[in-house]
């Protein structure tokens, strides 16, 4: 990127950081907010749960493992590692491993409420800090007949994302309502984030020249 590059949105990046994710929608996201970013996703198959770990937790170690991973290849760059999991009762569902398995995680999601649990890892290698935060959101799914479910499940949408559906995409008309970030959901907690990356001079409000008439509301 042109680091002397002019801002495309409220922020002007001042330290361009390396996304550790092969996630098209978290880079769709950082691009959406002007932020300019290099992408480096992790090498390393992230870590599986261990038995009886809470969410929140496990969600961090591996957003912490995917972050420390890349670090080790850009050790001059701040790194942003990140994981998302669906919390139904004390199952953390990740992305499923066939199609069998997302229709039967959507019949189990059906009707009920679930969490999405965002883990975020931010190595600043300047200040020498890890930065770490979990984000998470409640989500209401509507009911649906398993003729639909299949049918979305055939979309092939669900095969790669945590929960087997995508509130962001076709997915969305699977979901009733959201309570908390709707970003968190869909893979970073923009909100949460936007402040981390503020707090460490990563980014930085665009200046606004003073002359700039003020809008009219
Ligand atoms: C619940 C939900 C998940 N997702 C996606 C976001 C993530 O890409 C994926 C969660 O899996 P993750 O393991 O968090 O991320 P990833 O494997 O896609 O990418 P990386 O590990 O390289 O960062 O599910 C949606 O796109 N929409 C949704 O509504």
């Amino acid at each position: 990127m042109d680091e002397d590059a002019p801002p495309r949105g409220p922020f002007r990046t001042k330290r361009p950081l390396v996304l550790a994710s092969a996630s098209p929608r978290r880079q769709h996201l950082l691009t959406q907010l002007g932020i300019y970013f290099y992408i480096l996703p992790c090498s390393q198959p992230e870590p599986p749960p261990e038995p009886d770990e809470l969410p929140a937790d496990y969600v961090l170690r591996s957003a912490l493992f995917k972050a420390r991973e890349v670090a080790k290849q850009r050790p001059d760059r701040p790194v942003l590692g990140a994981d998302t999991a669906v919390i139904l009762g004390d199952d953390i569902l990740g992305k499923p491993r066939n199609a069998q398995e997302a229709l039967a995680t959507l019949q189990r999601l059906s009707g009920t409420d679930h969490e999405v649990v965002t883990g975020c890892a931010l190595i600043d290698p300047d200040a020498r800090e890890t930065h770490t935060f979990t984000a998470h959101s409640t989500v209401h799914m509507g009911v649906h007949s398993l003729d639909v479910l299949q049918a979305y499940v055939a979309s092939g949408e669900p095969l790669d994302k945590a929960g087997s559906y995508a509130i962001q995409g076709v997915g969305s008309f699977l979901v009733e309502s959201v309570s908390g970030s709707y970003t968190n959901v869909v893979g970073l907690p923009l909100h949460a984030l936007t402040k981390l990356l503020q707090r460490t001079g990563v980014i930085t409000p665009v200046e606004i020249p003073c002359s700039a008439e003020p809008v009219e509301l």
